[in-house]
């Protein structure tokens, strides 16, 4: 069911319990068509959660999370991606001895329609579909400035280089939201200028919605259309950058984490 109004990603009254941890309790948010919105908060504070329970790792006990009025409680992880949710990792997820073409073009396995033996019989519409999805990961190329790289094993890639390759191969599920797990993880001040470069350019290019977990603080207020903050599984505010930055809630969970 598409939706022409009204959020993209709705998050609804989600807890999520193992054991005695309560790691998300009720989290709600929502997300626009085309926004940039950020989640933070220290250590252990339930961002990593969420994000597995929107990609259908995690089942939250309580809630419900749909994308464009289409609920994804209760998918399997392929299944969402398959609706449109992609993600980068904090860790490298690319296969180290496979090149940067090849890896990107993984990233559109599930839009490929023609298997091994349908491939067989029908050479023409495989050949057909395989020379439209190079052309969809070429672009992708060019928009990241990859050209230089595109044979290279990507285990043989330079760290910062890597990490931009990982968010192209998200970028060629086609995606229509992306999470994007601490992309500046590791990374030097110019590694990180860059990257939110690119961010940047992929949203003005492609439109897309984007929930980014990050630490670097200064990113978050340089990208973020909108942030959430989360201490202890809590929302402990949400709003424009500028806004969260002064909450009085928002400092207390962060001094309180250094002391
Ligand atoms: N699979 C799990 N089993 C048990 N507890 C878990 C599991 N996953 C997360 N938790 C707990 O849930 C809480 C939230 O963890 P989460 O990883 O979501 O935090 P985070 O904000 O992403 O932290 P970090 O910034 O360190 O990555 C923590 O107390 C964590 O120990």
């Amino acid at each position: 069911m598409e939706r022409v109004n009204g959020p993209l990603l709705e998050f609804t009254g989600v807890t999520l319990r193992f054991g005695g941890v309560t790691a998300l309790d009720d989290v709600s948010f929502e997300v626009e068509p085309g926004e940039l919105f950020a989640i933070i908060g220290p250590n252990g504070a339930g961002k990593t959660s969420i994000f597995n329970c929107l990609n259908g790792v995690y089942r939250p006990q309580r809630g419900t999370i749909t994308l464009d009025g289409t609920s994804l409680l209760g998918r399997a992880p392929a299944a969402i991606a398959g609706l449109g949710v992609a993600r980068t990792f904090q860790n490298l997820g690319l296969f180290a001895h496979l090149t940067l073409i090849e890896n990107l073009m993984l990233g559109r396995h599930h839009l490929m329609h023609t298997g091994f033996f349908s491939g067989m019989f029908w050479w023409g519409r495989a050949k057909r579909e395989e020379i439209a999805h190079r052309a969809a990961v070429e672009e992708i190329v060019e928009l990241l400035e990859l050209e230089p790289y595109r044979r290279m094993p990507a285990g043989l890639l330079p760290y910062g280089v890597a990490k931009r390759a990982e968010l192209g191969r998200a970028l060629a599920m086609e995606p229509r939201l992306l999470l994007l797990d601490e992309p500046v993880a590791g990374m030097n001040l110019e590694e990180t200028e860059d990257t939110a470069r690119y961010l940047l350019e992929v949203r003005r290019e492609l439109g897309l919605a984007m929930i980014l977990v990050e630490h670097d603080m200064s990113l978050v207020m340089d990208l973020a259309d909108r942030v959430l903050a989360l201490d202890f599984g809590v929302v402990i505010a949400t709003g424009k950058p500028s806004e969260v930055q002064d909450d009085p809630h928002v400092i207390e969970a962060y001094l309180g984490g250094a002391a």
